[in-house]
């Protein structure tokens, strides 16, 4: 059922959604709200449900009940997969996925939203506008000064936030993030806290990461999953000192 009041500023509505797989429950009645312009970062133990969401939102999983709405009237549980990202939900996985054979720039070219094809992308003259909003997510990024270079030859953290660019170029109105400092430096993953929060001045964003250190530099509301529902929600210190999360999660 639609909400019952116009949600305006939210991007992102999830109310009693649930869904087993064999008689295992996953999703478990979980509610979530995501204002725009919001991140949000989710934590929570192995198995508490944050990739099996990330999977309902995109489409690629089916609640068996419950709602999912996204930027007012679109109800998520009725697209495909292809349609909810053509809506304007991207999702960046854990693995990076760039063309390795390709510049950092053209890679971003490559994933231009509009109506081309990948050759005519690479070969055809750009439209005026196309450089700028290039040079811009290169910015953005922090790969200005390698745009020349092979995407082989970045390091794992620059290719995590090249893919980031990726998506970036579709502009999405959400972006879904898993695990982006898995793998980094510590250098890169305080570089890629202030990105995300660049990023998240245009866009909404919700990141899944088990790095707490990361998710404090983030200075945004999390949210705990723990047995497919929500156990705390709150600023960082809030939820890191709710004795059920230190129990399920961070005294681990
Ligand atoms: N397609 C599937 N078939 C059967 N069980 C599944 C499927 N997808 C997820 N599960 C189960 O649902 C539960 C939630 O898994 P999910 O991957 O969403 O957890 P998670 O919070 O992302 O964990 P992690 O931090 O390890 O990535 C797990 O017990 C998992 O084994």
């Amino acid at each position: 059922m639609a909400p019952a009041e116009p949600l305006t500023n939210t991007i992102l509505y999830l109310d009693g959604v649930s869904v087993s797989f064999d008689g295992f429950r996953a999703i478990n009645n979980l509610s979530l709200t995501l204002d725009k312009g919001e991140m949000r970062a989710i934590i929570g133990p192995n198995g508490a449900g944050k990739t099996t969401m990330m999977d309902l939102i995109t489409g690629k999983t089916r609640p068996d009940k419950g709602d999912i709405y996204f930027d007012g009237a679109h109800d998520l549980t009725r697209y495909d997969e292809a349609e909810i990202a053509n809506l304007g939900i991207g999702r960046k996985f854990q693995k990076p996925t760039v063309f390795e054979c390709h510049t950092v720039e053209d890679n971003i070219a490559l994933s231009l939203k509009g109506p081309r094809g990948a050759f005519r992308t690479i070969f055809d003259r750009r439209s005026a506008s196309e450089p700028s909003r290039i040079d811009e997510i290169l910015a953005i990024i922090r790969l200005t000064d390698r745009r020349d270079e092979l995407a082989a030859n970045l390091s794992h953290g620059q290719k995590q936030w090249l893919e980031i660019g990726m998506l970036l170029a579709q502009e999405p109105k959400l972006l879904l993030i898993d695990e982006p400092v898995a793998g980094m430096t510590d250098a890169e993953t305080e570089e890629t806290a202030r990105l995300l929060r660049d990023i998240a001045t245009r866009h909404s964003v919700i990141v899944v990461e088990h790095d707490m250190h990361f998710v404090r530099e983030l200075g945004v509301k999390v949210t705990c999953l723990h047995e497919g529902s929500v156990l705390a929600e709150g600023s960082i210190d809030h939820v890191s000192q709710d004795p059920r999360v230190i129990e399920v999660y961070l005294g681990r």
